[in-house]
């Protein structure tokens, strides 16, 4: 009875304020075109932490504090953990059955989370150190090969631990068949979550023939379909073949394809599996990349933060080996640079869409069933009750007696839906990180006279944002070492 009466009465409740919106549109003509978690944040210091935005009938909040976020994604996760339908890629290109896009609702929520997290988690980590420290010395001797292409050996670097793990498959060269098919894939999957598509706001135009004049998006399915079925499919189809063969790597997939009881999987656990193994590469390759790439400019831009970081390496690991991930207690600033990398610069600004399943109060305030819950990431890891000075990157604020709060609590999302490669992630970076301090000086690039250049820095506008266009100066510290990495 309390419930109800608290729900009646939270019909008459307000939403939270935010900028006024137009009759019919709402507040499209508002939405940034890029770099929107900035605008936002801005919009919370005008209308409070919680900002109520209308796209045409849809009502979205952004959620700008850790409190509001931690309070309902975290704290009442049973009615925050749901996905926005999307028609475009959900429905009409085959995607609503993907990991990011599967309703909590679904019989099939709780299989593919628990199989990411036994796959993915502290535990089964350790298992993969071996497949890191192979491509740690790739990394490391094409670093010291050829520095100016660092951004295609750390994405080269990541892929090769993802296809690893999920498939069993090596990473032959920078120019990979899979990793190509992939990452094509993904582009054409970004374009058609980028433009804005009619069938999004009235979902019976999937019915129209499509030369009318709003069907454009059938034309752009019709051309993008076949790329993106690759991404789940030809990966399977090589990891089915390889172990119907013999002569496979253990993996992801070799463990629920192959089972050690002999079961054999029926058409439904396959397309659980095929699912499941392809959400490794696509959550886990850009996010990836994308922090060790925020990670070299930092360091070019911090030289003093290098130099404890080096310093902190050196006195306990030595020259001798790598860092492995036994070490990361012992290196509590390094730990320091990785979290404040991700802080600084969160990867996921905007993380993935929430949808609520039932009515809910917050702060006297209605978030009515349906509404699209975003979690302004980039707004909370730099709100300044938690973190003053939050544009100063500095790892100190992670050490001593009292310590401002761990980001990587923030940056990975939030409830049932948080990161299930985080873990995975935070090993792989950390080990890139120590190792890459170990071996190398990193700072500004220089001119041709020698002068240092001051980056001019572009942040990619989308669900992963990463650094682009800058260079910078990678000299080994030591030469003899790289040369002792045999692969
Ligand atoms: C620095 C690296 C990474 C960052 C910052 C990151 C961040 C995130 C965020 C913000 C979400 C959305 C959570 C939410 O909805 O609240 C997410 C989801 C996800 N991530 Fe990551 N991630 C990273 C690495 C990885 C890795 C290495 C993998 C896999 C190997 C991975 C797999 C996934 C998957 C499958 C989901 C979807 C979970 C679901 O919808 O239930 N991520 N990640």
């Amino acid at each position: 009875a309390e419930l109800l009466r608290r729900l009646l009465h939270a019909k008459r409740l307000p939403l939270p304020p935010g900028p006024p919106p137009r009759l019919l549109t709402g507040n499209v003509h508002q939405l940034p075109e890029s770099e929107p978690w900035l605008r936002y944040a801005e919009w919370a210091k005008e209308y409070g932490p919680i900002v109520t935005l209308r796209l045409f009938h849809k009502t979205h909040m952004i959620l700008n504090s850790g409190k509001a976020a931690m309070a309902l994604l975290d704290a009442r996760s049973g009615i925050y953990s749901d996905r926005p339908e999307s028609w475009m890629l959900g429905h009409l290109a085959g995607r609503k059955q993907t990991m990011f896009a599967l309703s909590s609702a679904d019989a099939r929520f709780p299989t593919y989370r628990r199989m990411l997290h036994a796959g993915l988690g502290r535990q089964a980590t350790g298992a993969y150190q071996p497949t890191m420290e192979r491509q740690l010395k790739v990394l490391m001797r094409g670093l010291g090969e050829r520095p100016e292409a660092f951004a295609v050996l750390i994405k080269t670097y990541v892929a090769s631990i993802a296809l690893k793990i999920s498939y069993g498959y090596d990473v032959s060269t920078d120019h990979d068949y899979f990793v190509n098919l992939i990452e094509e894939g993904g582009r054409v999957i970004d374009s058609l979550i980028q433009p804005f598509y009619f069938v999004e706001v009235f979902p019976l135009l999937r019915f129209t023939p499509s030369c009318f004049p709003l069907a454009f998006f059938k034309h752009a399915l019709a051309k993008s379909r076949p790329v993106i079925d690759a991404i789940d499919v030809v990966p399977f189809d090589w990891a089915k073949t390889q172990i119907e063969s013999g002569r496979y790597a253990e993996s992801f997939f070799s463990r629920y394809f192959s089972p050690e009881d002999g079961h054999i999987p029926d058409a439904e656990e396959r397309d659980i599996l095929k699912w499941t193994a392809s959400s490794i590469y696509s959550g886990g390759a850009h996010t990836t990349t994308a922090a060790i790439t925020s990670f070299f400019l930092l360091m070019s831009l911090h030289p003093a933060v290098q130099a404890r970081a080096q310093a902190e390496v050196e006195a306990v690991v030595g020259r001798g080996r790598l860092a492995a991930a036994e070490d990361q207690k012992a290196l509590p600033y390094v730990t320091a640079v990785l979290k404040e990398v991700l802080r600084w610069a969160p990867i996921a600004p905007l993380g993935l869409r929430h949808r609520v399943t039932k009515d809910d109060v917050y702060d006297g305030y209605l978030i009515p069933e349906g509404t699209t819950v975003i979690a302004n990431i980039w707004a909370i890891t730099h709100d300044t009750e938690l973190y003053p000075d939050p544009s100063v990157f500095d790892p100190a604020r992670h050490l001593g007696d009292n310590p401002q709060p761990n980001p990587l609590n923030f940056v990975f999302g939030f409830g049932r839906r948080v990161c299930p490669g985080a873990a995975l992630a935070e090993q792989s970076l950390f080990l890139a990180m120590a190792n890459i301090l170990a071996a190398f000086n990193i700072s500004r690039a220089r001119d041709a006279e020698g002068s240092e250049i001051e980056p001019s820095v572009e942040w990619r506008t989308g669900t992963v944002t990463c650094a682009t266009n800058f260079g910078c100066r990678i000299v080994p510290r030591f030469p003899d070492m790289l040369e002792s990495l045999a692969v």
